[in-house]
């Protein structure tokens, strides 16, 4: 008998037909006739749908459950008050109540309103509504959200305006046409006039059937709504219990099929599960689109606390949002929300209200936020997702994540039980992570980090690489698949497009709308769109962990995909110079470390600020570096600051009601502001920090009181200059051994990063000119021995020589330097400022707008930085009224 369902629980490595009933193709651009020609090998779906040729277990498509037909909303009204249960009482239940997906697409067609920037979803008005429990089925009344019959706006091919990192390509000479063209401009007007003609030809018809409306559908009564909602949340309710009650493989599977309608779990799921339900922090080691989420999604339905998710961006935020599923109540707090928000997001974590919660490390900053979990259990399980940035080994080191540590997350926010998750991660930055959350090595859940369902290809491009994208575009099997990522480098290769609209894109894109996008890396994080069936590296990846995590967007669905690499020298080279614009030396380190702290002894307990603009160009250091700097004297062995959150310091501010003395009579804050003010132009000019300190209090308290002045007509006042705000906890005792210090580990860090892209390269160079193609192996077909070096890498045996491509020095070189310090007798200069220039990367005091009009910009990539850097210093060691350092 044949079956529909995937009893294995494993469909990661299954390569069969997607659905035993495929959806009806919702692109133009697979015509029919392309899809005569399918091969079975391909990705497309078998002509008889219903009776799939392969007799290997079929992947399991998001399967109905038992469940009523419920109708469709997307956010449930929710009563904060009542809500104590572990899984919220389910007023109004959403129709994608069982498939993920359906409340996925749902919630995204019915958030977008691109007819003015004011709707454009923004991560704060869609999540607003969905924790408010907002009714988003009443469209017409909802100004961020539209009805989802409104067509969207057509999309156009932009012009690089470095805004953007993705834009549309119609690869297809123009010949294939996009699935909403030509109904792009049927306005919504439009579409309700023909609907009501088409109701007034239908009029008897329409009486005579009752409860019918014109589109055939069921108008379901409101009570008939409600009886379904609450036999599902009652159903729900009753599996969240029995797993209370006994956390068995049985219950535990229940629950999965009824709130996600999947039959089993897959790899690893399981046991992490209850791994984490046994309240035992847990290492979870998982591919992209195995289904990691689902192992904290579950927890947090069965645990009686708050569940929360710590994620490096803000897109992926709002995409694991969405992801939830609807009988999760989910909130998420970021810097891009209003303060109104931001407070109500915190009620209702405090009233319990919001069981899976979504931030940023940066969060961990906030004294607010940090003072609700301080002193209570409300945390059950914290989640750190992409946890290999913690480690600065990893390919993806963000400083903000060395906050995550399990002494600090113990003492700030009292959490018991820690989930980390990641797909691409090698075992020095595992180690690392594991002891900085203190997870037990027994808590390791970790499974290959390749799918096996994807084919990798590679190939040395030529010189004309956009012709061998096309050709390879028209070439089977690509020709055939219907979803393709293109992942590139640099973004004149790709346009940049406003960001506004990456999120339609994301959406035309996930509703098959799209067939290919062009993307830089930051693209497809979080992306769960189940059928992309290629991806298309057009340069070389940084390194093999951002090479898996980007080919692991393709297959989800576990059928056969494909992924091609196009390598060249060139790409790897400026790939390999931008490797060294982190790069600062130890006198910049120094001269950072007397800014930081000013008042040398005498500044402890100061509230201090760092003008990221300013200090960035003076000490010529990206804010990055600045970031990453302060945290490590946050973080490191000695605490010698506290950061704080970021703000704007320099505040104008004008007097309007009360003059000024005679409000700082009153006013204790005024009269500081007064003392510590510089008049310019008539404007009271004063760095906030500077006042808060004065009078012992803090940046935001004494914002908060210019926001009450400004309220009662007081004052006017603007602020500027993005600053890094901190208090001294400790002055260093010595400066120089701490910038040796400092600079040592940030070369390592460097160091590791250059190390990556070699070992990117050398594998790409191995499969293309060394693989003697055996083992199935064969043209650019290269899976096998890639895999092998994935592996092999992810395991820690990297330890193969690096193909040295990079020259080692240049007779022309030293040459060259002395012509370009010649010629700029204006500027001064360091060896790492010379080499950078001749390497072609831009730095913040010496930016490319300026320095890449000189022909020597970028001349001697080839030649190893090091060695520029050397030959740097001893030109200017020779030159006469240069500073060297
Ligand atoms: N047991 C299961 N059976 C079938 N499908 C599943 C199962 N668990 C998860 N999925 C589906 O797999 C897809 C990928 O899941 P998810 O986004 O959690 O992957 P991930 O491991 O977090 O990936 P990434 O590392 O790329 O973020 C989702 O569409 C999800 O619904």
């Amino acid at each position: 008998m044949e079956t529909d369902s995937d009893s294995d629980g494993s469909h990661i490595s299954a390569t069969p037909p997607r659905y035993q009933n495929p959806p009806p193709p919702t692109n133009l651009l697979n015509s029919t006739k392309s899809k005569a020609k399918v091969k079975p090998s391909s990705r497309s779906e078998p002509k008889n749908p219903a009776k799939p040729k392969t007799s290997q277990p079929a992947p399991t498509p998001p399967n109905p459950t038992p469940l009523p037909t419920l109708p469709f909303q997307i956010c449930r009204s929710f009563a904060p008050n009542t809500s104590t249960s572990a899984v919220n009482s389910l007023e109004t239940l959403p129709a994608g109540f069982c498939s993920r997906h359906a409340s996925f697409s749902k919630i995204q067609k019915s958030s977008l309103n691109f007819e003015n920037d004011q709707s454009v979803p923004t991560p704060s008005n869609l999540e607003s509504a969905k924790i408010r429990g907002e009714v988003l089925t009443k469209k017409k009344q909802q100004i961020n959200l539209v009805s989802v019959d409104v067509p969207l706006p057509p999309v156009k091919l932009r012009k690089c305006n470095g805004e953007g990192n993705f834009v549309r390509l119609n690869l297809n000479g123009g010949k294939r046409k996009f699935v909403n063209k030509g109904k792009r401009n049927t306005s919504y007007k439009g579409k309700r006039t023909f609907r009501r003609s088409k109701r007034k030809l239908n009029k008897n018809e329409t009486e005579s059937k009752g409860d019918e409306d014109e589109d055939g559908l069921i108008i379901e009564t409101v009570e008939h709504k409600q009886k379904n909602n609450r036999a599902a949340s009652e159903l729900v309710d009753e599996a969240v219990r029995a797993v209370r009650n006994e956390v068995s493989d049985e219950n535990l599977g229940s629950l999965l099929k009824l709130v996600y309608g999947y039959d089993s779990f897959r790899d690893g799921q399981l046991e992490a599960i209850k791994m984490v339900l046994d309240k035992k922090s847990t290492m979870l080691v998982l591919p992209t689109g195995a289904g990691k989420s689902l192992c904290y999604q579950i927890p947090a339905m069965v645990l009686p606390g708050l569940t929360l998710v710590v994620s490096p961006l803000v897109a992926l935020m709002i995409d694991q949002l969405r992801q939830l599923p609807p009988v999760i109540q989910g909130g998420f707090l970021s810097s891009s929300q209003r303060p109104e928000e931001v407070t109500e997001t915190l009620r209702l974590i405090q009233e319990g209200a919001i069981k899976v919660l979504f931030v940023s490390p940066e969060r961990f900053l906030n004294a607010e936020f940090l003072s609700i979990f301080s002193a209570s259990s409300l945390i059950s399980l914290l989640v750190v997702d992409e946890a290999h940035c913690i480690s600065e080994w990893s390919h993806n080191f963000r400083p903000s994540y060395m906050r995550l540590r399990a002494s600090l997350l113990r003492a700030r926010l009292n959490v018991k039980c820690i989930l980390a998750m990641t797909a691409t991660v090698t075992t020095t930055s595992l180690h690392d992570v594991m002891s900085a959350l203190e997870i037990p090595s027994s808590n390791l859940i970790q499974k290959a980090p390749l799918r096996d369902n994807l084919h990798l290809f590679i190939s040395l491009s030529g010189n004309n690489r956009m012709k061998d994208l096309l050709m390879l575009m028209k070439s089977f099997p690509f020709k055939e698949v219907q979803s393709i990522i293109i992942y590139c480098k640099f973004q004149n290769y790709h346009s940049g497009i406003p960001a506004k609209d990456r999120s339609r894109i994301q959406e035309l894109f996930s509703s098959n709308k799209i067939r290919v996008v062009v993307a830089t890396v930051a693209f497809g994080m979080g992306l769960d769109k189940r059928d992309v069936g290629a991806v298309i590296h057009y340069s070389l990846p940084e390194s093999l962990e951002e090479y898996v995590q980007e080919i692991g967007r393709a297959g989800r669905d576990g059928r056969l995909s494909y992924c091609h690499l196009f390598f060249d020298d060139i790409s790897y080279f400026r790939l390999r110079s931008l490797m060294y614009s982190d790069g600062v030396d130890e006198y910049a380190i120094n001269k950072f470390l007397c800014q930081v702290f000013t008042d040398g002894v005498n500044s402890c307990g100061k509230l201090c600020s760092l003008v990221k603009e300013s200090a960035s160009r003076k000490f010529d250091m990206k804010e990055e570096v600045m970031l990453t700097l302060l945290t490590r004297l946050e973080l490191g062995e000695v605490q010698y600051l506290r950061l704080l959150p970021q703000l704007n310091v320099t505040c104008s501010l004008n007097f309007h009601k009360t003059t000024p003395t005679l409000l700082a009579d009153k006013d204790k804050m005024v009269a500081a502001i007064l003392k510590k003010s510089e008049i310019k132009q008539g404007q009271y000019v004063f760095d906030i920090p500077n006042v808060a300190d004065s009078i012992a209090s803090t940046a935001v308290d004494v914002s908060n009181h210019l926001l009450n002045l400004k309220v009662r007509g007081e004052i006017t006042y603007e602020l500027k200059d993005p600053a890094y705000c901190y208090t001294i906890m400790e002055v260093p005792s010595d400066f120089c051994s701490l910038s040796a210090h400092l600079t040592k580990w940030l070369s390592e860090v460097e160091n590791c990063k250059v190390r990556k892209l070699d070992v990117m390269y050398n594998a790409a160079v191995f499969a293309v000119d060394v693989c003697e193609k055996m083992n199935g192996c064969d043209g650019s077909h290269h899976t096998p021995c890639l895999q092998k070096k994935i592996l092999d890498y992810f395991r820690g045996d990297d330890n193969c020589d690096v193909i040295k491509k990079i020259g080692r020095s240049s007779p022309f070189l030293r040459a060259d330097i002395k012509v370009f310090l010649q010629s700029n007798l204006h500027a001064k200069f360091t060896p790492r400022a010379v080499a950078r220039i001749m390497h072609g990367i831009a730095s913040p005091a010496y930016p490319s707008t300026i320095w890449s009009k000189t022909h020597f910009w970028g001349r001697y990539m080839q030649i190893d930085f090091q060695a520029v850097m050397e030959a740097a210093k001893a030109e200017l060691l020779n030159f006469v009224g240069k500073d060297v350092v």
